[in-house]
């Protein structure tokens, strides 16, 4: 098996949301597929009224496939402190053309307000490790894992894009897609992410740095958040740039010309355009101050490589043969 599927970014590049058919008949969300977490949970009929704003809703009685997982229950919450949960059905899930049968399909009955607000958003598909799958009493299985023995090679690929839809791939490393050589480094599976080492990172007239440290390829992630003491010396090089401490984030003149950003994996170098890092207006109602792509780590001990430096590679999430994950990087 193999098959790809387009998608495609909110506004700003906020989230990148992609179709996914579940139940007979299908019933198409649209899902944001996130490499950081592990539980795939769809907006529902089983939700008030009061917590749904547009979003399309899953609803398992209008499914002759699907069957409650009874008892099982799910909690999640994200690195934005948003939250959801619920109860969990099986039913048939297909992404791009690649089907399993009874994948996990956690409905939610509770979502926080930025779900709500979320419109276009109906759920998230987890892509990280089921290690930290958060459906109790008898953790579920993500949809890369179960659909893994039938692929025609262990990987799904992302080709996010600035602006623009990419695609995610499953089963296949598609050539056309990317430049040159995949450089692939190990992954740290152990909390459950996609963790490698950053060799290094370079800016704007500064010499590459060879100064690692540890990052997680998290797609669910908008911005890049990198060690402070790099986003500092990154920022100093911006004139007129200061941390917003209302915010805990980097701000600068929209006009800014923002350097390219170059991080390292192994032997290989990759450069974020400036053009992403100056990443949006700060305020709609201030056209004079914009928000940076890169930003300081909150000190949890590794960096969160969201969308921002993610869109400006293509990426292989390889789960290996002898189980030895690893992420391979190639420019585009
Ligand atoms: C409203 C909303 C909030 C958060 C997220 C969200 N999705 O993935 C992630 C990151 C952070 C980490 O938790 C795992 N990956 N955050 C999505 C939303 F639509």
């Amino acid at each position: 098996d193999s098959g790809s599927a387009k998608t495609t970014p909110e506004k700003d590049d906020l989230e990148y949301l992609t179709p996914v058919s579940i139940g007979t008949p299908p019933q198409v969300l649209n899902l944001d597929f996130d490499s950081g977490s592990s539980d795939l949970w769809v907006f529902s009929s089983e939700l008030p009224q009061s917590s749904v704003s547009g979003q399309s809703l899953y609803d398992p009685s209008k499914s002759s496939t699907a069957e409650e997982v009874q008892g099982a229950t799910w909690n999640i919450s994200y690195g934005d402190q948003s939250s959801s949960n619920g109860i969990v059905y099986r039913d048939v899930v297909n992404v791009g053309g690649v089907e399993f049968k009874s994948q996990a399909v956690e409905i939610a009955t509770t979502v926080s307000s930025q779900f709500t607000r979320d419109t276009n958003n109906d759920g998230l598909l987890g892509l990280a490790f089921s290690s930290i799958n958060t459906v109790q009493p008898q953790q579920e299985k993500t949809f890369f894992d179960n659909i893994l023995s039938n692929l025609d090679a262990p990987v799904w690929t992302a080709d996010l894009k600035y602006h623009a839809p990419g695609t995610y791939d499953f089963g296949v490393i598609d050539k056309s897609k990317y430049t040159g050589d995949i450089t692939y480094t190990d992954v740290d599976q152990s909390d459950g992410f996609w963790m490698f080492d950053v060799a290094g990172y370079g800016f704007g007239n500064s010499t590459f740095k060879a100064a690692p440290f540890k990052g997680i390829a998290d797609t669910g992630t908008t911005l890049a958040m990198i060690p402070a003491e790099i986003a500092g010396a990154y920022y100093r090089q911006v004139k007129g740039a200061k941390l917003d401490s209302q915010q805990g984030a980097y701000v600068f003149p929209c006009d800014s010309v923002l350097p390219d950003f170059i991080f390292g994996v192994g032997n290989a170098r990759y450069t974020i355009p400036g053009k992403f890092i100056n990443y949006s207006l700060l305020d709609e109602s201030d056209p004079t101050t914009c928000f940076g792509g890169l930003q300081p780590d909150m000190g949890i001990g590794f960096a969160i490589l969201g969308d921002i430096l993610l869109k400006s590679t293509f990426v292989v999430f390889d789960a290996g043969t002898e189980s030895t994950p690893r992420l391979g990087f190639a420019k585009k």
